[in-house]
């Protein structure tokens, strides 16, 4: 049997969307400061693979990731809004804890929730909203340098600074994936900027798939459907880790009816 695959963060939003998914793609452990209701926990995950913990208590983590082959990491303050005390706990020391942990016992692939916000001041008033329409061709790659919109995205661009240090000093692969915008059966309405990055949930679930089963050093790509509307590019992640997304938010006109599986 595989070794397990670690979910932290697993009773929020694009926790659910993973495992609803890939409930039986892997042995799992599910990690979670807020118990997890029992319809939030997949067939086959049992109370033995489920910890009520804080990401930060160093000990219980290092208990939680030992014997993992890969940490998918989401636990955090996921407010854009969020104030800096809030980021520098939960996102900048919570993120190092499970790094440190990772290394320390063996882990050999990290998955890390990073965020559009690590990028956002791209989106200057002179691009916008023109970068957000179909027949603009600006876009992000992964390779361009941090231009966080808010402290939160400052917390996500050190997650990433601390994924490369961890990867060149201790040989982890690393995989950041920076997140558009989750929304459930259909692209946000009324929101151009929204359906540019939609990501739904089952091309979220597709991509943390692949990040868990692909082989890389170190990677930064962008997590979004294959939208028609879009400044991030993700070649990146269809070329290293195989991502083939199913879902474009120009198939949608806001009439529709929602598709829970989307
Ligand atoms: N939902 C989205 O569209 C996007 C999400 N992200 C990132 O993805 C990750 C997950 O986001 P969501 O699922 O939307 O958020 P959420 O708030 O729905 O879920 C986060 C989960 O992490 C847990 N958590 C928070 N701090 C914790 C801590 N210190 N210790 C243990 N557990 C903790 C919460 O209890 C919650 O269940 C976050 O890191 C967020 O920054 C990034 C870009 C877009
Ligand atoms: O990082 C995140 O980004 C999404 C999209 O950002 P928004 O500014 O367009 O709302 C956000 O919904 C999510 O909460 C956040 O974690």
């Amino acid at each position: 049997m595989d070794e397990p695959v670690l979910l932290t963060g697993a009773g929020g939003r694009v926790g659910q969307a993973i495992l609803r998914h890939l409930g039986e793609r892997f042995e799992w452990r599910l990690l979670d400061r807020e118990p997890l209701s029992n319809a939030k926990l997949p067939a086959g995950v049992d109370a033995d693979d489920v910890f009520i913990s804080d990401i930060t208590d160093d000990a219980t983590v290092r208990h939680v990731v030992d014997g993992c082959r890969a940490v998918i990491h989401l636990a955090g303050d996921p407010r854009p809004e969020a104030p800096w005390d809030s980021v520098l706990q939960n996102n900048i020391d919570g993120t190092q804890t499970m790094l440190e942990a990772a290394v320390d016992t063996g882990v050999e692939k990290f998955v890390f929730a990073s965020s559009n916000h690590a990028v956002g001041a791209y989106e200057t008033d002179a691009r916008t909203p023109d970068m957000y329409r179909t027949d603009d061709e600006f876009r992000l790659d992964g390779t361009e340098l941090p231009r966080p919109s808010n402290l939160y995205g400052v917390s996500k661009a050190t997650g990433e600074v601390l994924g490369r240090y961890y990867h060149d000093h201790h040989d982890l692969s690393v995989v950041n994936v920076r997140i558009g915008n989750l929304t459930e059966g259909h692209p946000p309405i009324d929101y151009e900027r929204g359906q540019a990055m939609w990501l739904s949930y089952r091309d979220c679930a597709h991509l943390f798939e692949r990040c868990v089963l692909a082989d890389y050093d170190y990677e930064i790509v962008y997590g979004i459907s294959g939208n028609d509307r879009r400044y991030y590019s993700i070649e990146r992640a269809r070329e290293v880790l195989g991502y083939d997304p199913q879902d474009n938010s120009a198939e949608w006109s806001g009439d529709e009816h929602v598709d829970g599986d989307r």
